[in-house]
């Protein structure tokens, strides 16, 4: 009997009836059995068989003490790359702890009715030698698993869950479920990440007769409704519409404003755009460029920005009325009007939902940090209003259109120093109106009442502030702002961090999708090649049959009713275990497996270790013979 061995040149091993054996054996004489070991004897300590018919020689049972120091060298239990299950218990595991009372019923992977978390709970347990994995030793290899035995409501996981790649981390730590203040749970970050994708992608169906290309930029699809029905909405006194638009030079989206019938007197008009585009900032939509256009059939002026996917502004976030067919632009005040109101009062009815003062205080520092940023680099927002300042997620904020402004009153030549004052004004008005849940809260004839309903739902903190911002104009009011607003600066960074982390732990259970990825483009480059077909190397006795029988054992498991078993989490599981996914990569586990034949005639019994070393070397084989088709080719063509 021969065991598989990466350089002999067949390690098939015929199974065989115990018993049949045992009379070939008796009538040819134990002439091999005696003097060799039993290497169920060797590698699990003992052999099921040793009474039913193996032939080979088992020396006397060791004392248990040896049979620990074996088995916990076979499992690597001390291992530094595993962790332990829990931290509570950072003892190495004994023989006791890892070998069950009573056998379980299946070495395989269990399912119940609860497929996801059950998933989920694999997935940690790829990482961590348990009793489970103890038990698969303890059953010889004789009782490897060729059939899936399933739990009677077996859902079958193949359900891309993008999370459950790899062990969350330790809730301790980060309780992924929950939201924090920049991040939502584990679960919505992923889902919200997925729509971004999917929207840079998109198109407006309602985008007709658009240019192909425009100065660089195609596929435009407009980011609002466009239908000859719909309300233009006016930027200043110009029309304006916002494309997303794909580059052809990077292949990135950019969000793309237009201004209608705009024309253009001097080129110096685009020096803000410039001085905007070295502006680079977390709470600030980055300018990339600007330029005019006939494409539109009119002089046009178009803007590029960075495009943030399903951004929405902060009007429509939290001030546009939920059931009411207005539009807000009957509703909220121009944006170079600051402070001029519609004489509405302000009433917290037209909102039901305040917003949080958490909330408030994270915008007003986002925005303050905007205008600081603005502001030495010798520049005015001027675009602070609900109308262009983007959230662009969870409690983030990014003010837009920054530039557009300087370039279409470019002809006033308005002195900076006041535009700069003006920033904050308009920022104390835009705090009014979030406070109070109305666009008219900023009117003067409203102030005072929204000046009580400030104090009165978020304290006098922030009623001072507005106080100070709508206040008298001083060239220390960007320093003063900053003075009030320290200890409030202090929270958003630790949420800032907070998020960090988290951010860090999502990005941590991801590294495993490309493993798996690469993994799986290695197995579909080797296997199956019908240049190999009649390479005796991949035939049965072939060394490199052991692929084939892996790839059957991980992707085409039956149950014990011989139906397919379509299950991502064994496929993770048994790739994380080969140590082909899981973080040492050139290691490889020294647990064996039966891999089983087609035919069920024969099986071999291979390490992990070896599997993967068969993997890689057929890989390199592969590429390496490819690389030096294409130099022959080279030099032939040469
Ligand atoms: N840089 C950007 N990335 C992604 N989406 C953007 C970007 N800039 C604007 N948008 C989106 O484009 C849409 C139109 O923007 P726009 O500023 O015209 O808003 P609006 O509500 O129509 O304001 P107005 O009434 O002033 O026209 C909004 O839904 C906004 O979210």
């Amino acid at each position: 009997m021969e065991y598989f061995r990466p350089q002999s040149a067949s390690s098939a091993v015929r199974i065989v009836d115990p018993s049949t054996q045992n009379d070939r054996h008796s009538k040819n004489g134990p002439k091999d059995s005696v003097q060799r070991q039993c290497r169920n004897v060797m590698i699990y300590g003992s052999c099921k068989f040793q009474d039913k018919g193996c032939t080979f020689y088992h020396p006397p049972a060791p004392d248990t003490s040896q049979a620990e120091e074996a088995l916990s060298a076979s499992v690597n239990v001390n291992a530094p790359v595993f962790v332990p299950k829990s931290s509570a218990d950072t003892s190495s595991p004994t023989l006791a702890s890892l070998t069950p009372s009573t056998p379980p019923p299946d070495a395989g992977y269990t399912y119940s009715e609860n497929g996801t978390a059950e998933v989920a709970d694999q997935m940690q347990a790829t990482h961590i030698y348990d009793d489970n994995y103890a038990a698969q030793f303890d059953q010889g290899y004789y009782a490897a698993q060729s059939v899936y035995t399933r739990a009677p409501l077996d859902i079958c996981v193949l359900k891309l869950d993008y999370h459950l790649y790899s062990g969350p981390l330790p809730s301790s730590f980060s309780p992924a479920s929950t939201d924090i203040h920049f991040m939502p749970s584990s679960a919505s970050i992923r889902e919200t990440l997925q729509t971004r994708s999917e929207l840079i992608r998109s198109v407006n169906p309602s985008a007709t007769q658009l240019p192909e290309e425009l100065q660089g930029y195609h596929s435009l699809s407009p980011l609002e409704n466009v239908t000859v029905t719909a309300e233009r909405r006016k930027f200043g006194n110009w029309y304006s519409t916002v494309y997303k638009a794909i580059s052809s030079t990077d292949g990135g989206a950019y969000a793309l404003r237009r201004i209608e019938n705009y024309r253009m007197t001097q080129q110096s008009a685009f020096a803000p755009i410039e001085a905007w585009s070295k502006i680079r900032h977390p709470n600030i939509v980055s300018v990339c460029e600007a330029f005019t256009t006939r494409a539109f059939n009119d002089n046009s002026l178009v803007v590029a920005y960075t495009y943030h996917p399903n951004a929405q502004t902060l009007f429509d976030v939290h001030l546009k009325p939920k059931n009411s067919h207005t539009s807000h632009h009957h509703q909220h005040q121009h944006w170079y009007a600051p402070g001029r109101g519609t004489g509405r009062g302000p009433s917290r009815n037209a909102q039901s939902n305040t917003l949080p003062e958490r909330t408030i205080w994270s915008y007003v520092v986002q925005i303050a940090s905007a205008i600081r940023k603005a502001h030495e680099a010798g520049q005015a927002v001027r675009t602070i209003e609900p109308s262009k300042i983007l959230v662009t997620g969870r409690n983030r904020l990014r003010i837009g259109s920054c530039g557009l402004v300087d370039v279409l009153m470019h002809e006033m030549n308005q002195d900076m120093a006041v535009l700069q004052q003006e920033d904050f004004i308009r920022f104390g008005g835009l705090i009014l109106v979030l406070c109070c849940s109305n666009v008219a809260a900023s009117a003067p004839m409203n102030l005072q009442k929204s000046f009580d309903l400030v104090e009165r739902s978020y304290g006098a903190d922030l009623k001072n502030l507005v106080v100070f911002l709508l206040g008298k104009a001083s060239v220390q009011k960007l320093r003063q702002l900053f003075d009030l607003l320290s200890s409030r600066i202090a929270t958003e960074m630790d949420d800032a961090l907070d998020a960090v982390d988290r951010l860090e732990g999502e990005l941590m259970s991801e590294l495993e999708n490309a493993r798996l990825v690469r993994l799986m483009a290695k197995f579909g480059f080797i296997n199956e090649r019908p240049e190999f077909a009649r390479d005796a190397r991949w035939s049965e006795t072939g060394d490199r049959y052991i692929i084939k029988l892996f790839r059957d054992y991980v992707f085409h498991q039956v149950d014990e009713y011989g139906s397919p078993v379509v299950s991502l989490s064994h496929v993770l599981t048994t790739l994380n275990k080969a140590r082909l996914l899981g973080p040492l990569l050139d290691a490889g586990t020294d647990e064996k497996i039966m891999l089983v034949a087609r035919d069920e005639q024969s099986c071999l019994v291979v390490s992990y270790k070896e599997i993967k070393a068969c993997m890689e070397s057929a890989f390199s084989e592969l590429a390496g013979s490819q690389q030096t088709k294409a130099k022959e080719l080279y030099r032939g063509g040469g």
